[in-house]
């Protein structure tokens, strides 16, 4: 593909993306899959460099753009070189004209502007979360040791955190496939270390997903102790047992929840945890730098939804519990509604509750829990609060 074919390509694929915004449909990234299984011609390069188009693109325009081309003349008109392909010659997109319109540059549509200001998001501060996140991988000491990393790692502020730039491939290399090393942002790294998970523990992982802070867990716990993986997800959850294979993890105990009725599934496990993780179901605003187009999707009655899932589990979390235990809630979300609001909720809700002061070599406190955040601390977003009993 020439040079201006891909930008060409890159507009039509970023209509698709708009239209998903719009209607719920796919991620950018199967479209983007999608769209070159159709087209064969196109070789590894021009797939790189269309997709990086396209994310360029996405990440430039705050607010849903009207069309492809809008959102690339964003591109355009702050990168002469991207102007110039403008030509309209074949397969190139038809040359700019003064009058038509370009998508307004931005971080995030308005209102979620006005909502993250309100919970301390400054506008540099909401640029940062569409910054390109480098690959970050955790040292699984279960496996591995430094001596295994791959070359050229950089440590991190998590324990055994350790970073290479934006697109490495990781996934060829020996350390990956003996799972000496597992891909993890630094920052869920960290809100791993607050649950400090400690060998002979019982620990339950509330809404463990595929299991990316469950392994953390494990390796913390130095394989001894009970550990139960919890989710109300059937496929994200099963793709946790080969992973903690790989990992080489102590038998990990999987709980498949039913939503809405959790405390039925969890009645066994009632005051039996040391730690109590609860990284709840999120809009995910602190992960715009892996997938930027998820701001395009937001809304706010999804964010009230979250918020009110996330106060029923961390409720349901604190049943669990020991006397002497831990609740550690976390969500990858700068927005205070899925923070430091629901912090101060769980702690008026349950007056026998106290939170615990985090010491983390990153973030900053907010309300009774601590912010990670990628303008700052070079991590995703987090909010992470532990609380123990009076
Ligand atoms: C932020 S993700 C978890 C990510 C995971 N802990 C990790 O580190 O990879 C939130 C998870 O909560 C799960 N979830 C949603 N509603 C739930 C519920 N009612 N009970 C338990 N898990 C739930 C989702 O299926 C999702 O996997």
């Amino acid at each position: 593909m020439t040079p201006s074919a891909r930008v060409q390509a890159a507009i039509e694929i970023l209509d698709l993306v708009i239209e998903a915004a719009r209607s719920n449909g796919a991620p950018a990234d199967r479209i983007i899959a999608d769209w070159f299984r159709a087209r064969r011609f196109a070789g590894s390069k021009d797939r790189r460099a269309v997709r990086e188009l396209t994310y360029r693109a996405i990440r430039a325009c705050g607010e849903v753009p009207e069309t492809g081309r809008a959102a690339m003349l964003r591109v355009a008109q702050e990168n002469p070189d991207i102007a110039e392909l403008f030509d309209g010659s074949r397969h190139a997109p038809a040359a700019i004209s003064a009058d038509e319109p370009v998508a307004a540059r931005g971080a995030a549509p308005y209102w979620l502007m006005m909502r993250l200001a309100n919970s301390g998001i400054d506008a540099e501060a909401a640029a940062h979360m569409l910054d390109r996140a480098p690959l970050d991988i955790r040292l699984n000491t279960l496996k591995g040791t430094p001596d295994d990393l791959p070359e050229g790692a950089e440590k991190t502020q998590a324990v055994n955190g350790w970073r290479y730039p934006p697109d490495t491939r990781i996934e060829p290399t020996e350390a990956y496939a003996s799972g000496a090393i597992e891909v993890q942002d630094t920052g869920s790294q960290l809100t791993c270390e607050v649950v400090a998970a400690a060998p002979g523990e019982t620990v339950v992982d509330l809404c463990a997903g595929a299991g990316g802070k469950t392994l953390a867990l494990a390796a913390s716990m130095a394989n001894t102790g009970r550990l139960i993986a919890c989710d109300s997800d059937r496929t994200r959850l099963s793709r946790l047992a080969p992973r903690a294979e790989r990992a080489g993890t102590l038998p990990i105990e999987t709980l498949l929840l039913n939503p809405g009725k959790e405390p039925a599934g969890l009645s066994g496990l009632v005051g039996a945890a040391d730690a109590v993780l609860v990284d709840a179901p999120c809009s995910g605003t602190g992960t715009w730098r892996r997938n930027p187009e998820a701001r395009w999707r937001l809304t706010d009655t999804q964010i009230l939804r979250y918020a009110a899932t996330q106060a029923r589990l961390l409720d349901i979390a604190a049943s669990l519990v020991k006397p002497d235990g831990r609740l550690v809630f976390v969500t990858c979300s700068l927005l205070d509604a899925e923070g430091a609001d629901q912090a101060e909720g769980f702690l008026a809700r349950n007056p026998g509750w106290q939170a615990e002061a985090i010491a983390l070599p990153a973030g900053t406190p907010r309300g009774a829990g601590l912010r990670l955040s990628p303008g700052q601390d070079g991590t995703d977003g987090f909010f992470v609060a532990r609380f123990k009993r009076l």
